[in-house]
């Protein structure tokens, strides 16, 4: 099997996408096999990204980046096909404008609200375009790679909001379903796309206590980085199947 990945990548003439690799070797593989009816084929591309040194592009050096591209492509013998690219590990946090309020209390809630505090998550991020059969790839020349970039564009500027001014959020929960319906909304090819966002804490410190009430006088400068515990809200928006 992974000889006839590399003899596959060596018969590529010129760089292509994951998704178009993917479904290469996944044509081969359902139709070179007669016992074959299905192929799954899964891609991470790590981003290794050229260095800059004195200003200048180096001719052979890269570093690796964090976030990590995704793709997984079922095809059928008859042609039938499911595409999704992804985004795995896209670590990022805005220091302000963001709160947690509005969520529904019961006898055991005894998490204040606020409206001021960190915002820290690492999103994962699959995306199913609308390709349903094999046919569908050939007809067109859609660049898969450049889609990548600019859905992560669109996640990002959603978080963050204006360079400027940023944008509130009121929870993790309504700035992971507006980053999503902003990706439904700008690209047409993509049916759905699943985000999952845990929320990573960073908690202002405070060592006063009842009997020392002013130990170190603390006033959300320094913030402590928790792991645990901590939700992982997740969600799958979909686009309605009356405007497909
Ligand atoms: O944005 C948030 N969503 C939650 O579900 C949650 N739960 C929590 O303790 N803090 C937060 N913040």
């Amino acid at each position: 099997m992974k000889n006839t990945v590399y003899a596959k990548a060596k018969e590529c003439t010129e760089a292509i996408s994951v998704e178009n690799f993917a479904v290469l070797l996944a044509r081969h593989f359902t139709t070179f096999y007669p016992q074959v009816t299905a192929a799954v084929v899964n891609i991470v591309e790590k981003p290794w990204e050229r260095v800059t040194v004195d200003g200048q592009q180096h001719i052979h050096g890269f570093k690796l980046g964090s976030e990590k591209h995704t793709v997984e492509v079922t095809l059928k013998k008859c042609g039938s096909l499911s595409l999704t690219s992804g985004i795995e590990g896209l670590a990022v946090l805005k220091t302000t404008k963001s709160g947690f309020e509005g969520f529904i209390r019961d006898q055991y809630t005894i998490l204040p609200e606020t409206r001021e505090r960190m915002l820290a998550t690492e999103i994962t991020a699959s995306w199913r375009y609308h390709f349903k059969h094999i046919s569908d790839l050939s007809s067109k020349s859609f660049c898969f790679t450049k889609r990548y970039q600019d859905v992560k564009k669109v996640l990002e500027a959603t978080f963050f909001g204006p360079q400027n001014v940023g944008v509130y959020s009121p929870s993790v929960q309504n700035t992971l379903y507006l980053m999503a319906k902003a990706v439904l909304n700008r690209f047409q090819e993509i049916t759905s796309i699943q985000l999952q966002m845990p929320n990573l804490h960073f908690l202002p410190v405070n060592l006063s206590s009842k009997d020392n009430p002013s130990l170190v006088k603390f006033a959300h400068d320094v913030f402590l980085p928790t792991d645990e515990p901590h939700g992982t809200i997740q969600a799958t928006v979909t686009r309605s199947l009356s405007k497909l």
